[in-house]
């Protein structure tokens, strides 16, 4: 099946971050892309890729950046598909100037944007899979079973405190 979700981030330093995204597509077998694109080293790929992300059968763009993190806000600058973005945890502001750059677009162009870091990561997976499961019942049952692990995970926790 060809991929329907992409992932992308401004360099390969984001992977350690974004792969978390891409391990919950995984747990869901959801066909994903993921791609290395910057708008600041590669403006041209960034259009090219964003612009016709929705002709190419996708259906959600992931873009994960850090630092100066324009990335997410320019690709969805350029296609109406929904764009989740992901703060890289800078190593200079821990992620702050990332958060920034990413959450405060201006009306009219939306970014979904999800807290800095690994569970930002974990998050925006899960975050495409809600949005697809919509329409896919096997999905949204899949979802729901992964809540119930997880309240069940908390709940035995608590015996743990000792
Ligand atoms: N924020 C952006 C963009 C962009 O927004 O287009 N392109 C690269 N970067 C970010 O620069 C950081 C450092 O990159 P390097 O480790 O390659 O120097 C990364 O977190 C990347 O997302």
């Amino acid at each position: 099946m060809s991929a329907i979700v992409s992932v992308i981030m401004g360099s390969t330093s984001d992977w350690s971050t974004m792969k978390e995204t891409c391990a919950i597509l995984d747990e869901f077998e959801v066909p994903y892309e993921k791609k290395v694109v910057s708008a600041h080293r590669t403006p041209d790929l960034m259009f090219e890729h964003a612009e016709n992300a929705r002709k190419n059968g996708f259906r959600i763009i992931i873009a994960g950046a850090g630092g100066a993190a324009h990335l997410p806000g320019m690709v969805a600058s350029k296609t109406t598909l929904p764009v989740i973005g992901v703060p890289v945890q800078s190593r200079a502001l821990s992620g702050l100037d990332s958060l920034l750059s990413i959450v405060q677009m201006p009306g009219g162009v939306p970014v979904a944007t999800t807290a800095i870091g690994s569970a930002g990561a974990v998050n925006a997976g899960l975050l495409a899979v809600e949005m697809l499961a919509m329409t896919d019942e096997t999905l949204a049952e899949r979802l729901e079973t992964r809540r119930e692990n997880l309240k069940k995970i908390v709940l035995e926790s608590s015996e743990k405190l000792v």
